[in-house]
């Protein structure tokens, strides 16, 4: 499979595993069973809330001899109530633990948005702190620490507009490796490619396929299906694709790196087979025209009533 390759000479899998929602009963098999079918790549974060049973997938395989560590590329992401600096080794300790891993791959800051310490789901204003409060640049200075502990081979972060990029950039020593943002044809982030591009950080796609098994709170009511666009329909059906291979074939050729999620063996074979799928630029420019510049995973709910985040200031109103 193609890989991205990291400043460290670190070679990242083009195509992961997604495993946000993915039940703790249902995960290791699936875990399983995608190392099985050739996934070299998997997407973890403590507030999965199923570190342990993707770990005890991981070692299955190892133990089973059907894959080595040093084949595996494993990110996870630290919480947003672990910001302060001296949380941030702990926090990956917590998730080295349940994954049964000696160290990471790659180690992402989840959303720049700041919990109290003691808060892990935060309902009201009082729950978060702001970015004033706990600054991004402290929170970095533990992410580089796992770094030189050994723990992080790389670190990034998720969900920074470029304006935070930007700063991050600049007042650190070891520089993010990845933004993992949303990214899918109905929000195709043209501009944070070009400035990611031009700044040596890759994008990895999250919900590149609409994540229709979000929570119902998490999803707007007059929300658009992407597969059932008649767009995608019409492309796919004369390539001989599903939907879901042409979005991710497209991602992808954009320089993208794609983390679908599925529980399901056939879909994660279609959408592993994925990888081998050339299109052209015809029809590349056919996807690039549905564009709706519309999250699905927009940040609303951070915005409490009196809170320090809002939809415009999280993203920077790009
Ligand atoms: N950094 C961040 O803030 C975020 C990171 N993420 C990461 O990105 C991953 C992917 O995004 P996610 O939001 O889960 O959503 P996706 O866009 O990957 O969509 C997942 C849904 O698509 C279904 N699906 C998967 N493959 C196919 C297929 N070939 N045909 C039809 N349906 C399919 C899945 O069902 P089934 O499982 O039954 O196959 C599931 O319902 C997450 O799991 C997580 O790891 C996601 C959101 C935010
Ligand atoms: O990765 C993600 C999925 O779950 C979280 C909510 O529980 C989101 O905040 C996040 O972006």
């Amino acid at each position: 499979m193609q890989t991205l390759t990291f400043p460290n000479n670190d070679q990242m899998p083009i195509l992961g595993l997604g495993t946000w929602k993915s039940a703790k009963g249902e995960v290791t098999i699936a875990v399983k069973q995608a190392i099985q079918l050739g996934y070299r790549h998997i997407d973890c974060a403590a507030i999965y809330m199923n570190e342990k049973e993707i770990g005890k997938a991981i070692k299955e395989c190892i133990d089973e001899g059907i894959v080595k560590r040093e084949e595996l590329w494993i990110t996870s992401k630290l919480w947003n109530n672990k910001h302060a600096k001296e949380d941030v080794i702990p926090a990956l300790q917590k998730t080295l633990s349940d994954l049964q891993l000696d160290y990471l791959d790659l180690y992402l800051i989840h959303w720049p948005v700041a919990f109290k310490p003691q808060v892990f789901s935060a309902m009201r204003a009082e729950h978060y702190l702001s970015l004033e409060e706990q600054p991004i640049a402290d929170t970095w200075l533990g992410m580089e620490k796992a770094v030189d502990q050994g723990l992080a081979r790389n670190i990034g972060v998720c969900n920074f507009s470029t304006k935070k990029l930007k700063d991050l950039m600049e007042h650190s020593r070891i520089k993010p490796t990845v933004n993992q943002v949303e990214v899918n044809p109905y929000f195709q982030q043209d501009k944070m490619l070009e400035f990611c591009n031009a700044n040596n950080i890759y994008i990895t796609a999250y919900s590149p396929l609409g994540s229709f098994d979000r929570p119902a709170g998490m999803k707007a009511k007059d929300e658009p299906v992407l597969f059932e666009d008649p767009v995608l329909l019409k492309l796919a059906k004369n390539k001989g694709l599903s939907v879901a291979q042409l979005i991710l074939a497209w991602i992808r050729q954009r320089g993208i790196s794609v983390i679908p999620k599925s529980v399901n063996p056939e879909r994660q074979k279609q959408n592993l087979d994925s990888v081998n799928i050339e299109l052209s630029e015809e029809e590349m420019n056919v996807v690039k025209s549905i564009n709706k510049n519309r999250r699905f995973v927009d940040g609303s709910f951070w915005e409490v009533p009196g809170g320090p985040y809002t939809v415009a200031n999280l993203w920077d109103e790009e």
